[in-house]
């Protein structure tokens, strides 16, 4: 069955399933893919060996089969033949020659995915970021192995800190201190996502397909669902606890250059303790608000400075904006590291939801500072030894930790 939506031009869902190594993402997938819920979703799957063996586990099959991209990450090596992938289903064309177009795509990442160079390659791409619209990034976390591998592993942090929804898989594994103890560093990593323990899920509604704001309006939440709760701002230590055992101890850190594109996992040596490419910067998350109304070209010339200065360092960015020049219908802003997906206005403020701009950024290595500064600067609450907005855009070496590159 293939869907009407594409062909009238109504974006196709993007769930992009993503966690470590084994966390249970084929599992998951298998146990939910016969739900009528994604009765239309074509299915692409990432895998890092030659042999490409999860699709081979995929019993239910779409309409589009299962397809299947090995031998490379997508987050680096493959990433060119997803964005062909994706173009071809959202054009009915390629390997669906004849087809039109799911309603629903699954993307399911290696274990040592980074989802923000993929998400980011979506929406830079200017035919997939019309074509596609994102539903949420799923993250499932392993609870037998989670809190070694949050703080061995870069990958698993980045992977927890940009989803929409983590799954907590093999809670039955462990006891429920263990769990406890994981769910208190997840949230570290990420206050916002609902955590979801995967042996409760009944059904793919609110956990693979649902994450997204037109959803999260349609069930009547508003937007604190979609932006998350609770909204606080702070350091979000990347690692296990301090009085963890040594060997669940984030390492030291390493250089500064947060926010690199990965390139290639053949030269990781992931199970070495040693990986090269991914830093230690702390993951953190900052919530800029404010209740006076923002025109229009002081949030774009803030989001295009910021995303400028400082864009490698984000790794997800949502907001809702309250414009000056239309009050009564928030702007919603979405982006991924330095891609901005195209602003979307809602017809009005969800019902419960304060009339006020809010946007949370997660960064990994991101200054608040600064980033609070530059936004107060465009919108009006300027610290007292801060620059303004006349004086960033006439010099911006005024905004604290701007630097032009020579
Ligand atoms: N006990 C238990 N085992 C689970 C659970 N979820 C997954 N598993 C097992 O964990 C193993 C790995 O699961 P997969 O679904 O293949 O994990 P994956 O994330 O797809 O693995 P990769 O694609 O290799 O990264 C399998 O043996 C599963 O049966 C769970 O909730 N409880």
């Amino acid at each position: 069955m293939a869907s009407d939506d594409g062909a009238r031009g109504v974006p196709i869902r993007l769930t992009l399933l993503t966690g470590f190594l084994g966390a249970g993402k084929t599992t998951l997938l298998n146990r939910l893919i016969g739900d009528p819920a994604l009765g239309d979703a074509a299915v692409v799957v990432n895998e890092f060996g030659e042999a490409a063996i999860d699709p081979l586990l995929i019993e239910a099959v779409s309409s589009d089969g299962v397809i299947s991209l090995s031998n490379g990450c997508l987050c680096c090596t493959v990433r060119g033949e997803l964005v062909d992938t994706l173009a071809d289903l959202a054009a009915g064309a390629g390997a669906t020659e004849g087809r039109r177009p799911p309603a629903r795509v699954l993307v399911e990442t290696t274990g040592l995915a980074d989802p923000g160079p993929i998400l980011s390659a979506i929406m830079a791409h200017p035919f997939l970021s019309h074509a596609y619209a994102l539903d949420g990034v799923v993250t499932v976390v392993d609870a037998a192995h989670g809190l070694a591998t949050l703080a061995a592993h870069e990958e698993s942090r980045r992977q927890i800190a940009v989803a929409d929804r983590i799954v907590l898989t093999k809670a039955d594994l462990v006891s429920a201190d263990a769990v406890a103890s994981l769910h208190a560093a997840v949230r570290r990593i990420n206050p916002r996502a609902p955590i979801v323990d995967a042996a409760t899920v009944t059904g793919a509604e609110g956990v693979l397909v649902g994450c997204g704001l037109a959803d999260s309006l349609s069930r009547g939440e508003g937007l604190s669902n979609w932006l998350g709760e609770p909204l606080r701002s702070g350091p979000l230590p990347g690692g296990a606890p301090r009085n963890a055992p040594r060997d669940q101890q984030a390492c030291p850190s390493e250089a500064d250059g947060a926010g690199d594109d990965c390139s290639d996992h053949a030269g990781h040596r992931h199970h070495g303790h040693d990986h090269d490419h991914f830093r230690h910067d702390a993951i953190r998350s900052i919530s800029l608000e404010t209740d006076r109304p923002v025109p229009f070209d002081a949030i774009a010339s803030f989001l295009e400075i910021l995303t400028e200065t400082a864009g490698g360092k984000i790794l997800r960015m949502k907001g809702v904006v309250l414009l000056a020049e239309n009050p009564a219908r928030p702007l919603v802003i979405h982006g991924v590291q330095g891609f901005m997906h195209p602003p979307a206005q809602l017809p009005a403020w969800p019902r419960g939801a304060a009339a006020k701009t809010l946007i949370v950024l997660i960064g990994s290595g991101l200054d608040e500072r600064y980033a609070r500064d530059l936004f107060g600067a465009f919108t009006g609450g300027i610290a007292p030894d801060a620059a303004d907005r006349a004086a960033i855009e006439a010099n911006p070496l005024a905004v604290p930790g701007h630097r032009f590159e020579a």
